[in-house]
């Protein structure tokens, strides 16, 4: 049982004590303006800004805006646990740090430092196919905490089953199928500066340290990553994606798997007959589609759709401890965090995740105990009203 808010507030009321201010801000909300001081033009302009004009990002953190907590009095809350398990997987809180490419644009340590973190907080890990750092350096720093993997499916079947088996052969037991980005979205900021990451050889090792991959190129990346970003822009676009390919992955992965990237109610109920065990409702932080929906507003009916079949994951836009418990009122069985744990990251590699962490899990736990709820099955639709925007 981990009391996040207890071991928070006791580690800020020593360092008061102390004479000492945290060194990070505790004010999440605030984060991305301290990061954006550190943070190269690069990597900032990678990582903030989202599709288009910014619509949809903007749109998914005002979504959690228009639901207001109800409080609940006299309900004995004095033990809380946050734990939870999700498809087999032991979690300290309902919270995953969601797959997020190239995080060494953030931090030299970057994969590395947040496996790490989640494994010191028990909460999961997912590898993003695009990261930084390849799947067997990622589960080694992760060692015995929980990971998950994410895969864009590339357009070289090959290539597919040799991320499969390094991420199974690497302790991932989960495979997250991303299927909002088989093209990137139209990225303003990075199209202006004429950046992209993978051109650098930033963001391709898992692909640099596959035989398969490697076996495609005239010559070896360390020589040529020009040729080397260049082969992978030849396998990643994968537009051709269709329901009646999914049978070919679940042959070759044996574990649970959830599709990322839904929004749809009848992409959900797609999800059951396909045999998947999970979706995360997302719209990739706003990423992809500039003008798609709230990832919030669609999840109350997603949830309603498929609830009892499936596991429910949400993301996109979570910027707070009530935001995480709005989610799952609203029928989320956890959350995944994006950006936030990334300006962490950049502000103070591990510790910053860390830091970033524990500050939203203290909050979730003192919200939630405040509004009298012990653990997550407390976190029901009656605790929220709908207000006006
Ligand atoms: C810099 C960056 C890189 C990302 N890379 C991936 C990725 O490789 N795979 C993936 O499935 N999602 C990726 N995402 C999307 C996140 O998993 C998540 O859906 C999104 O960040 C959630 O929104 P939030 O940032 O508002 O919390 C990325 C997001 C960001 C900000
Ligand atoms: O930038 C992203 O959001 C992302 O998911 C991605 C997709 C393909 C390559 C690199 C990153």
């Amino acid at each position: 049982m981990t009391h996040f808010g207890d071991h928070q507030v006791s580690i800020y009321a020593a360092g008061m004590l102390a004479g000492q201010i945290p060194a990070w801000t505790t004010d999440l909300a605030s984060l991305e303006r301290h990061a954006a001081e550190v943070l190269p033009p690069e990597a900032l302009g990678y990582i903030v800004p989202s599709a288009g004009g910014g619509l949809t990002a903007r749109a998914n953190v005002a979504a959690f805006e228009q639901w207001r907590i109800v409080p609940r009095m006299l309900r004995d809350h004095a033990t809380r646990d946050l734990s939870t398990e999700v498809l087999g997987t032991p979690m300290a809180a309902p919270l995953l740090l969601g797959p997020v490419g190239v995080q060494t644009l953030a931090h030299p340590d970057g994969e590395l430092a947040t496996a790490r973190a989640a494994a010191a907080l028990g909460l999961t890990y997912v590898h993003s196919t695009q990261a930084g750092h390849s799947i067997e350096q990622a589960a080694a720093a992760n060692g015995d905490g929980q990971r998950w993997f994410q895969l864009y499916w590339p357009t070289h079947d090959e290539l597919c089953e040799s991320f499969l088996a390094r991420a199974r052969a690497a302790g991932y037991t989960t495979l997250v199928l991303t299927l909002d980005t088989t093209l990137l979205g139209w990225r303003p900021r990075d199209l202006d500066r004429g950046y992209l990451p993978f051109l650098a050889n930033e963001g391709i090792a898992n692909y640099t340290s596959d035989p398969v991959f490697n076996a495609l190129l005239d010559k070896p990346a360390e020589e040529d990553p020009a040729g080397a970003g260049l082969a992978f822009a030849g396998v990643f676009p994968n537009p051709g994606l269709s329901w009646e390919q999914l049978p070919w992955l679940r042959e070759r992965w044996d574990g649970p798997i959830v599709l990322k990237g839904l929004q749809h109610v009848d992409d959900a109920r797609r999800a059951v007959d396909a045999g998947v065990q999970g979706v995360v409702v997302s719209n990739h932080g706003g990423r992809q589609v500039d003008g798609a929906v709230a990832s919030l507003d669609v999840l109350p009916g997603i949830a309603e759709a498929v609830g009892d079949e499936l596991t429910v994951l949400f993301d996109s836009g979570v910027r707070s401890g009530p935001d995480v418990l709005k989610a799952l009122a609203l029928g989320a069985d956890a959350v995944l965090l994006g950006r936030p744990y990334l300006y962490g990251l950049a502000l103070g590699g591990q510790e910053g995740v860390e830091h970033v962490l524990r500050c939203l899990l203290a909050e979730l736990d003192l919200t939630m105990g405040n509004a009298g709820c012990s653990t997550p099955a407390d976190l029901v639709p009656e605790l929220l009203v709908r207000s006006p925007r």
